[in-house]
């Protein structure tokens, strides 16, 4: 039995349509622009990532989409719906682990079953689903500090799957993950995301990993935020290891690291190396 198939959301959708939209931060005279007039239109189940230098408004604009700030001005609308606060159908992972320290792993991914009221014998059923496709049977009564990292994360994972999620939004989940580790887990997200085909948005700093996991990548300018760049990666999936040595990934590669570059560096964009096919 594929556990995914009883936990997609019914007609899970994700269409998320970003118009005009700035966020102010801070107050008074202290007040800036975060993120300064973005469009993205974001069709379901597409795999997004956001490339950008430290401090552009990455995370910023993640929380606009969790609904846990406000746009200054602009909309976004999920399914056609506009946005008003945060919503489990909208799933945050992060860096640093949530986890309930004195929860074991079945109840820390059950939880959110728990706040809607299932009984304790359907949300465990349902945990261990989850707990299975994300490789942790056998684990689900550890406390979360007997896992390793990336084993934490995979419980992250779970736990936001068991909400029936539209989108999920992960602001670099991978980050603090040794590169072997954080190998598997790109893969592992992936063979989990092919399943349920869920909205991702996913920050990283990490070009490889842009690269690997996304079906498009959109690069932000410095503060405040704009979309400068998007790339849609035409790379078949399942996309296997090889795939990091592949010339036209190499190319795609270096184009980022360019446009990186360049952005710190405030060259011209022009110095840029023309992408050929790349939409
Ligand atoms: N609550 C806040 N009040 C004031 N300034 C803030 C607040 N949150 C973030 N900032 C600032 O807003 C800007 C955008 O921050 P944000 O965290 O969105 O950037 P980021 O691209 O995610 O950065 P990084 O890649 O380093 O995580 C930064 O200059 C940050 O210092």
């Amino acid at each position: 039995m594929n556990p995914v198939a009883n936990h997609s959301s019914p007609g899970v959708q994700g269409h998320i349509e970003i118009k005009n939209l700035y966020i102010r931060l801070g107050s008074g005279e202290h007040a800036f622009e975060a993120v300064q007039n973005m469009s993205i239109s974001i069709k379901p189940g597409e795999f997004i990532c956001l490339l950008g230098p430290s401090g552009c408004g990455k995370s910023t604009l993640l929380g606009a989409l969790a609904g846990h700030l406000q746009a200054s001005s602009g909309s976004i609308h999920v399914d056609a719906l506009p946005l008003n606060g945060p919503h489990p159908e909208r799933g945050l992972v992060f860096q640093q682990h949530t986890l309930f320290p004195w929860k074991t792993v079945i109840d820390n991914v059950a939880f959110g079953l728990k706040m809607k009221g299932i009984l304790r014998a359907e949300r465990h059923k349902r945990a261990a689903e989850l707990l299975e496709l994300v490789g942790l049977a056998g684990f689900e009564q550890h406390y979360p500090f007997q896992l390793s990292g990336g084993m934490q994360q995979r419980v992250e994972i779970a736990r936001v799957l068991i909400n029936h999620p539209k989108v999920m939004l992960m602001d670099e989940p991978f980050g603090a993950l040794d590169a072997q580790t954080r190998m598997m887990m790109q893969q592992l997200l992936l063979d989990v995301w092919e399943s349920i085909k869920t909205t991702i948005v996913f920050i990283t700093h990490d070009i490889d990993e842009a690269l690997f996991l996304a079906d498009r990548i959109l690069v932000m300018s410095p503060r405040p935020g704009r979309i400068i760049e998007q790339t849609v990666l035409e790379f078949v999936r399942p996309r296997k290891p090889e795939l990091l040595t592949s010339d036209r990934f190499i190319q795609l590669k270096r184009h980022c690291l360019e446009l990186l570059h360049t952005q710190s560096a405030d060259f011209p964009l022009q110095r840029l190396t023309p992408l050929g096919a790349i939409s």
